[in-house]
């Protein structure tokens, strides 16, 4: 079953304090993943956004299915290609605008879209808060490191935004994982999984079902199998996690965890059988080459990645099928890992 552990919460309007970057040092590099508050994003625009793209996901499926998989524009990722609940709508920055605009005029003509604009607006917010969560993060990892790598190492950084719609309609027996503490039916909405990017800015609606993956821990008395812990919704809060990227680039001292959304059946059919999320992808232009800088590694330390090329990686995770990563090994350090010298 799974467990509630306190992810640390980071005001991220105020200065760092010498103790908050302490606990954020220690949830980046223990869980991955914090929360976020004072952050500057409107529960008006969260609601807005999720109105309206409720309007899009109710489109007949033959509509939807001209922005993709199958189309030129790759926009749209139907039911059962990540898993049988899930479907999501991709748009790319920086100009939000233009990419969802160029999505909604492929199934109708409309002269101004309301949608595409205040997707404008979330992404021109999230960018400015991935540099400023990036900046505490750099910080984190010691002396010095923010100032010295923060603008040379991350100003090509792009961003693009998911916009997740999970539903239970599909549910048939044999899609149950578990049955819950209060026998209530647990389904994957989204398998297991680590993010490619450097860092992931999260909003997801009240009904839960994040999951985070723990640590292993190999002591005596466990298996040294992580546990499934719940990221639970928090009004005003935001959730941030580190993606791939960010760990190799820090040489394991920032941690990509893996994650996974699970429905329970009884609480989604409760909110006309869906669950929202929308997910800002903060990642390195796809020319770049990831090596942690000395610095990062530190005198002594061994490096746990080969240098790679970005888009390489992109390409390595694109051609594995998603949801696997449980029996196959389809993460950065199965791509670029340094296999320990026995
Ligand atoms: O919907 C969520 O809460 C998480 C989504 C996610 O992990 C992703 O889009 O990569
Ligand atoms: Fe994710």
């Amino acid at each position: 079953m799974s467990m509630y552990v306190e992810i640390p919460i980071l005001d991220i309007s105020q200065p760092l304090q010498p103790s908050s970057l302490s606990s954020l040092t220690k949830a980046a590099k223990e869980w991955g993943f914090f929360h976020i508050i004072n952050h500057g994003i409107s529960k008006d625009l969260c609601i807005q956004l999720q109105s309206l793209s409720k309007q899009f996901f109710s489109l007949p499926y033959d509509t939807k299915l001209k922005l993709g998989p199958f189309s030129s524009l790759k926009s749209y990722t139907p039911h059962f290609i990540a898993s049988p609940f899930f479907e999501s709508l991709r748009v790319n920055g920086p100009n939000f605008y233009l990419s969802a605009k160029t999505s909604e005029d492929l199934l109708f003509h409309k002269q101004d879209s309301k949608l595409s604009e205040m997707l404008q607006e979330y992404g021109n917010k999230m960018e400015e808060l991935s540099k400023k969560i990036l900046r505490a993060v750099l910080m984190s990892l010691g002396e010095g490191i923010e100032k010295k790598f923060l603008e040379s190492e991350f100003s090509k950084c792009h961003g693009y935004l998911r916009i997740n719609n999970y539903s239970s309609s599909q549910v048939e027996n044999n899609n149950i994982i578990m049955e819950d503490d209060d026998d209530e039916l647990l389904v994957e909405g989204l398998g297991m999984h680590t993010d490619m990017s450097c860092i992931t800015i999260l909003y997801q609606d009240e009904i839960g079902g994040l999951q985070v993956k723990s640590k292993n821990n190999n002591n005596n008395e466990g298996e040294g199998r992580g546990k499934w812990i719940d990221i639970k919704p928090s009004e005003g809060t935001l959730v941030v996690n580190i993606g791939d990227m960010l760990q190799a680039w820090s040489n394991d001292k920032l941690r990509s965890s893996e994650h996974r959304v699970v429905l329970r059946k009884p609480s989604i059919v409760k909110k006309n059988n869906s669950r929202f999320s929308l997910a800002f992808f903060w990642c390195f232009e796809d020319e770049k080459i990831i090596l942690a800088p000395d610095e990062v590694v530190g005198d002594g330390n061994k490096r746990f990645y080969k240098p790679f090329l970005c888009l390489d990686y992109l390409k390595f995770r694109e051609n594995n099928v998603r949801g696997k990563f449980e029996k196959v090994g389809y993460t950065v350090k199965d791509f670029a890992g340094i296999k320990a010298q026995l």
